[in-house]
């Protein structure tokens, strides 16, 4: 049967999903009904990986045994972190975690995926982990131990405590932590569907997720969080910045940060991450990149809002990351330890219904060549 080819499978539906949707032309995202504004006003992020995976916002009993089992499995095992420790330091963290994460899979039973139960332990571990492995690496890679997570901490103050050895101040923790519910799901972008298409083989969670972080690592998707702030340190001051986005567009260059498959308008995650940001800022003083990204932002839309295309999820984050002192490659590692609980919601979800992906081709090729040995070639 002849089928229309799109590339990049764009408008192409490739899963019935329950667990999040995108309003592209009005800019609305909603997890499981629910608004990412109203989530980041009166959620957590754990409440929030919680209702992506399960459905539902938990009980106060669920959440209370969420949280604990989350809180208890934390740790990481020593070989997972010697094993880091055998990694080149220069190398990128999102090849670390990956590294980290299927070897984690190699600890813990996960290859009976009809298991229910054992799922419920995978996703706890996954979620639990991935920022552990995070905060280890930032660490290792400068030679400094890594530091085990603590117990009496909630899930964003203790990855800024992994960081750091000091439990950050409040603000910190609560600006973060709405970071983690924006980055947290986002329908059928590339490192989900990645994750469906490794999960549709029925391999396990771990495999799953590592074949996600993979896809994320790209700058057409998450490393563009890294790249912004490259790009807003190259310009480096607001009155660079016109003169700047009109040479990148005259020289047909993208700018990085902005654009989107699905919206035609300013992300709703990049509008609360704008305010996240002055919210900190606040508390801490501004930060030098946030004034280049406003004239950034103010240049590029006489260029590109015709087109459709303004600041997304990766323009505003990084700024933030920026001012709490972490490092810029980290940017992407940060993305995939909250895009850890969408992912697993699609692994779940999918697992009710699975069906193997192995979509068709458009064969452009010859057909009935002759085979010419080697001393016969031109
Ligand atoms: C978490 C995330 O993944 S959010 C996305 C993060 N990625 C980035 O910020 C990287 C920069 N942005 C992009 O590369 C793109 O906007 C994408 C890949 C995100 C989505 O784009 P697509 O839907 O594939 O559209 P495509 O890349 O084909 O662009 C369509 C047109 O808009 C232009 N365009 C798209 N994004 C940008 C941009 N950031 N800067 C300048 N022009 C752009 C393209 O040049 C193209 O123009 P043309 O029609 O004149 O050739
Ligand atoms: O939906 C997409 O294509 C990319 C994106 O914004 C995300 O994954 O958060």
């Amino acid at each position: 049967m002849p089928h229309d080819f799109m590339p990049g499978l764009a408008g192409v539906p490739a899963a019935k999903s329950a667990i999040s949707d995108v309003d592209g032309a009005r800019g609305v995202l909603e997890y499981r009904g629910i608004r990412v504004e109203e989530l980041c006003a009166s959620s957590s992020y754990l409440e929030t990986a919680y209702l992506l995976l399960f459905g539902h916002l938990p009980s106060r009993g669920e959440l209370s045994k969420w949280t604990e089992d989350v809180t208890r499995h934390r740790r990481v095992k020593f070989t997972i972190i010697d094993l880091m420790k055998c990694l080149p330091e220069h190398g990128h963290p999102m090849d670390a975690l990956q590294a980290a994460v299927a070897a984690l899979g190699m600890f813990y039973p996960g290859r009976n995926v009809k298991d229910v139960e054992n799922n419920y332990w995978s996703a706890v571990r996954l979620v639990a982990k991935l920022p552990t492995i995070v905060a280890a690496w930032a660490r290792l890679r400068r030679g400094d131990e890594a530091i085990p997570p603590r117990d009496d901490l909630e899930f964003s103050e203790n990855f800024l405590y992994m960081m750091t050895e000091s439990v950050p101040p409040a603000v910190w923790s609560e600006v973060f932590d709405d970071c983690l519910i924006l980055h947290a799901e986002h329908t059928m972008n590339a490192s989900t569907f990645t994750g469906m298409i490794t999960a549709s083989t029925l391999a396990d969670p771990y495999t799953v997720v590592a074949s996600s972080i993979g896809s994320l690592k790209g700058p057409l998707h998450g490393g563009a969080n890294e790249e912004v702030v490259q790009m807003l340190k190259e310009i480096g001051t607001p009155g660079h910045a016109r003169e700047f986005v009109v040479q990148r567009l005259a020289d047909k260059r993208k700018l990085m940060g902005f654009g989107h498959r699905v919206y035609k308008v300013k992300d709703p995650r990049a509008v609360i991450l704008q305010s996240l940001s002055v919210k900190l800022f606040k508390a801490c003083g501004s930060s030098p990149l946030y004034d280049v990204a406003v004239e950034v932002e103010r240049a590029a839309s006489e260029h590109l809002d015709a087109k459709g295309i303004y600041p997304n999820v990766d323009f505003y984050s990084g700024i933030i990351y920026d001012k709490m002192g972490i490092d810029v490659d980290l940017f992407t590692p940060l993305f995939a330890m909250a895009r850890v609980s969408g992912w697993l919601a699609h692994w779940l979800e999918q697992l009710h219904e699975n069906k193997l992906f192995r979509p068709d081709q458009i064969y452009s090729g010859e057909h009935n060549r002759s085979y010419v040995p080697l001393n016969e070639r031109s």
